[in-house]
């Protein structure tokens, strides 16, 4: 089994590649879906969330609001770290109970945004990183997401992050069609079998 973080900048295509790897039949974990999973009343860490973050953090189903989160700690960066000591663990033992049930699997790829920051690189294989141009991002997040202007370079500029590159690196340029980014994740999936993307790193797994 070769393990493949998927990551990249926001709106760079980074799920529309992990849609196009689910319709070939990978297995894709998705970490922010995962993360999602946190605020559910049943998960274990449910309780210390609501203590850091608050009752006023809920909803009228007693489900903790998303939205008022983000308003909470986008804020107040103190609190959004003590969020994270808590979701970060939590997505990391979902992802390892992912990986454990596909290791019979030629390729397993982990869609996870924040992969450089929260450094769990050297858990795969092999790095995918989605990439687009300012103006495509901007475009996209204008027409598809509906966001203004402001908010679009705000966004951007939040997320842009620097990505490293070395030979384990897999780059994806995704500035043209839907069909042209088809067409890249077959020919990364054709190189990767007749290892062009050099040896993969050794993984801490
Ligand atoms: C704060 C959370 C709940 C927001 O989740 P969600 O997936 O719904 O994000 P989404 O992009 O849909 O935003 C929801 C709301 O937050 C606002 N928001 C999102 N990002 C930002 C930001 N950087 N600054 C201000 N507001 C923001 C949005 O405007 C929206 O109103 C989520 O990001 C979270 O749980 N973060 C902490 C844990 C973490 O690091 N997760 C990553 C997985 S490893
Ligand atoms: N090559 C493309 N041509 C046209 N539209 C595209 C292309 N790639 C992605 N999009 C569209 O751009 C938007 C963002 O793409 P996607 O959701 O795959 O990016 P993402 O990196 O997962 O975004 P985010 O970081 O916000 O989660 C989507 O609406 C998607 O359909």
């Amino acid at each position: 089994m070769k393990k493949i973080g998927i990551t990249g900048t926001i709106a760079a295509g980074k799920s529309s590649v992990a849609k196009i790897l689910k319709l070939k039949g990978f297995p894709v974990f998705n970490a922010d879906q995962y993360a999602h999973l946190a605020y559910l009343p049943k998960s274990k860490v449910y309780e210390d969330l609501l203590k850091i973050l608050g009752e006023s953090v809920l909803d009228d189903f007693k489900q903790i609001d998303k939205q008022k989160v983000a308003q909470k700690i986008f804020v107040n960066l103190s609190l959004k770290k003590e969020v994270e000591n808590l979701i970060h663990p939590f997505v990391k033992e979902g992802l390892f109970h992912f990986l454990d049930g596909q290791k019979k699997k030629e390729f397993v790829f982990a869609e996870i945004p924040l992969l450089y920051q929260v450094g769990w690189q050297d858990l795969f294989d092999y790095v995918m990183i989605v990439d687009a141009s300012k103006e495509e991002v901007i475009k996209r997040l204008l027409h598809h997401r509906h966001y203004s202007k402001e908010e679009s370079e705000k966004r951007y500029l939040l997320q842009k992050q620097s990505l490293p590159n070395d030979e384990t690196t897999i780059w994806i340029q995704n500035n043209g069609s839907k069909e042209e980014l088809i067409d890249q994740v077959n020919r990364t999936l054709r190189d990767l079998r007749k290892g062009k993307h050099g040896n993969s790193r050794s993984t801490k797994l």
